[in-house]
């Protein structure tokens, strides 16, 4: 399996984007069956910002007034100015509007409350992260005037001035690195909790319902690929990004607001200019960027096929070392690696290309100031000194609103990552599962006694028609045993009973699945322990070693004890035969004491000595079994056969009839 590139998603910056994103982002924040849904949550964060703006004006004018009485005379001599600008806000409206504000907020999140109240870590983290980055943003502003007082008292030989900045600078860096690292540390810890969330949920939906198995990931036409790298990889970079993403949005305005006003008061004709140049150049970013979602949606898939197809050498090591298929296999992996390589080329093609216009666009824009004022400076209507705050001005503006330009190529990885996960997304929440639609499904009735009553199961994709009209009824103490050629369909008929296979008709009757336990061909040996082994599906902390023991025992497996630790974490399927594993199976049946045990080829490893002393022990539990099988030793195990003659035809025999007409056979 190497899936080509993906030919049916779209890919643009659209309203499915911007609906997946919110559908992935939002939950962790705000649920999304909230009866405001979107715009409440799209007001809770304003409503954060605008709680978050007012705090900080609080702290700042907290912080200076206490500063003031604290050490008076060191302050007023060095920060007069802003102890005189403070006291004036006090004095204005501005204080009124701030606590107003404050008070709004605490009104706003105590409507919300019930949506708010249970999620008040993250809403708490992120407050604190938004608080965090205006004292970051406001750190750096004092640094920057702190430096230009610094270099201004070089230039003017004023050591007072010069030194007493200096101090200011220590100062500042004292109080600003635990700023610093306080930011960085919300910020990965909100990532991390929001992560965790995200992956947790993702994973409930993946197991639920058996989605894991439904989705096919494996095959070519499938509808989701690598759903493992989806939950691990897309989701962990979808927190840390959206994460920058808000901070560099929330930048972009703070910058905006501030230095617009500047550029306007300079020239107006600049300030216009400058905002179609810059919407110019975001539509063509745009433009450019939807062709790199695909690419990097592509790569993304690409590259986690490559380390499937790693992975898939490594859990099969032994297999392809007695096939010799070193080839093959590197084939295989070298194919995926071409792909890989093939699309990373395109990829850093189109990167190059909008390299190019950004490059461009950035260094184009330098010489525009110059190029708008100094007609004025020429002609004498402004002086030098406004070249170059214009000069500043315009870069800040142009870079906030280059936001998007500038970043085309993150923002397109990230909407291909937005896509992968809202696509994943989708699909494990449809209503009604992963079936695929069909008019009839397979119904199943509850009941102590195993029955099925006139079904006719069809392959999932309708293939083929395994069984047709098939009903068997059996008596509550009869052991049903399934025999028919490779391919008939036994193992399908299982996997209707288990509910796996649902496309067809008719209907299934069997006790709660929980009292039945299938024991697959190939015995599954999960990654734990020897103990986790054993007691798998379950994981009861009452049962003992010593139990563990006798099970081995019965199971003919004493030796592992001896061989092994119980918590050693091995690769059980590779350490352990394939008839061990099937006798470890069996221990499984013992320990789990099932209504029912469903075996599929489940001894087809074993020797016959081994076969017969498994089926007397579970024969002497009050475990019913039903068996599938080609060994003609099983028969002494049933009561009834039901034979799959191909076709959809089947035949339900006893034991006796079957005898004969094996004997017949062989006759
Ligand atoms: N996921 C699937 N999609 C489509 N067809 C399938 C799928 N799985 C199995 N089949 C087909 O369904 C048919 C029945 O398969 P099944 O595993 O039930 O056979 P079986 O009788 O148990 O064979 P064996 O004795 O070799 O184990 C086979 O032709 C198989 O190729």
């Amino acid at each position: 399996m190497t899936r080509g590139v993906s030919s049916t998603a779209q890919f643009n910056f659209d309203r499915r984007l911007w609906r997946r994103f919110i559908k992935i982002a939002q939950p962790y924040f705000y649920p999304q069956e909230h009866r405001l849904n979107f715009w409440g949550f799209a007001a809770l964060i304003l409503v954060l910002l605008i709680a978050v703006v007012c705090i900080a004006f609080f702290v700042a004018v907290g912080g200076t007034l206490l500063g003031e009485s604290l050490a008076p005379v060191f302050v007023n001599k060095y920060a007069g100015g802003l102890v005189k600008q403070v006291k004036g806000l006090v004095a204005s409206p501005a204080i009124f509007w701030a606590g107003g504000g404050l008070i709004f907020s605490a009104l706003a999140f105590g409507l919300m409350r019930r949506a708010v109240l249970p999620r008040w870590k993250q809403w708490s983290l992120l407050g604190l992260l938004l608080f965090l980055s205006f004292a970051v943003n406001g750190a750096n502003v004092s640094l920057s005037y702190i430096f230009r007082f610094i270099d201004t008292a070089l230039g003017e030989k004023n050591q007072s001035t010069f030194w007493l900045n200096l101090t200011l600078y220590g100062g500042l860096i004292i109080t600003a690195i635990p700023i610093l690292v306080g930011y960085r540390f919300t910020r990965l810890k909100l990532g991390l909790y929001w992560r965790e969330w995200l992956t947790q949920s993702f994973l409930s939906d993946y197991f639920n319902d058996r989605s894991y198995y439904e989705l096919d990931s494996n095959s070519s036409h499938t509808e989701i690929d690598n759903p493992d790298q989806r939950i691990a990889e897309d989701i962990r970079s979808f927190t840390s990004v959206t994460l920058s993403f808000l901070l560099d949005v929330l930048d972009t305005v703070l910058t905006l607001i501030s230095f617009t006003a500047i550029l306007y008061t300079i020239s107006k004709p600049l300030t216009y200019g400058l905002l179609l140049y810059a919407t110019v150049g975001t539509l063509i970013a745009v433009l450019a960027g939807r062709r790199l979602i695909k690419i990097n949606y592509d790569q993304l898939r690409l590259e986690a096929d490559f380390r499937y197809g790693m992975v898939h050498v490594r859990d099969n090591a032994e297999s392809i070392a007695f096939y010799r298929g070193e080839t093959q296999e590197l084939r295989q992996v070298s194919r995926r690696f071409g792909l890989v390589i093939g699309n990373f080329n395109l990829l850093i093609i189109w990167q190059a290309l909008i390299d190019l216009f950004q490059y461009g666009y950035n260094y184009f824009t330098r010489v525009v100031p110059y190029v708008i004022v100094a007609p004025l400076y020429f002609s004498g209507q402004t002086d030098l000194g406004t070249i170059t705050q214009a000069y500043i001005a315009f870069s800040q503006v142009l870079g906030a609103l280059s936001l998007v330009t500038n970043q085309i190529q993150q923002i397109s990885s990230f909407a291909a990552g937005v896509n992968r996960l809202g696509a994943f997304e989708e699909v494990l929440s449809r209503p009604d599962g992963l079936e695929p639609p069909v008019d009839s499904h397979i119904q199943t009735q509850t009941a102590q006694q195993l029955s099925i009553q006139r079904m006719t199961l069809l392959t999932p994709n309708s293939e083929q028609e395994l069984v047709r009209d098939l009903t068997v009824n059996l008596a509550p103490d009869e052991r049903l045993l399934i025999v028919g050629a490779s391919g008939a369909g036994k193992s399908s008929i299982l996997r209707a009973v288990a509910g796996l296979w649902t496309n067809g008709s008719g209907i299934v009757v069997r006790p709660e699945i929980s009292e039945m336990l299938f024991l697959p061909q190939r015995p599954y040996m999960l990654l734990g322990t020897l103990r986790e082994q054993l007691l798998y599906p379950r994981n009861e902390e009452t049962i003992t070693n010593e139990q563990l023991q006798q099970v081995l025992q019965r199971v003919n497996l004493p030796y592992l004890m001896d061989r092994f630790n119980w918590d050693e974490i091995l690769d059980w399927s590779t350490v352990l035969s394939l008839g061990e594993q099937q006798r470890l199976a069996f221990a499984r049946v013992f320990l789990y004491q099932p209504h029912y045990a469903i075996l599929d080829e489940a001894t087809s490893a074993l020797d016959v000595t081994n076969e017969r002393h498994l089926y007397h022990q579970l024969q002497s539990t009050a475990v019913v079994y039903l068996s599938v099988g080609h060994r003609p030793t099983l028969v002494d195990y049933h009561q009834k056969v039901l034979e799959l003659t191909g076709g959809g035809a089947w035949q339900v025999l006893t034991i006796e009839e079957y005898r004969l007409k094996l004997a017949q056979m062989v006759g």
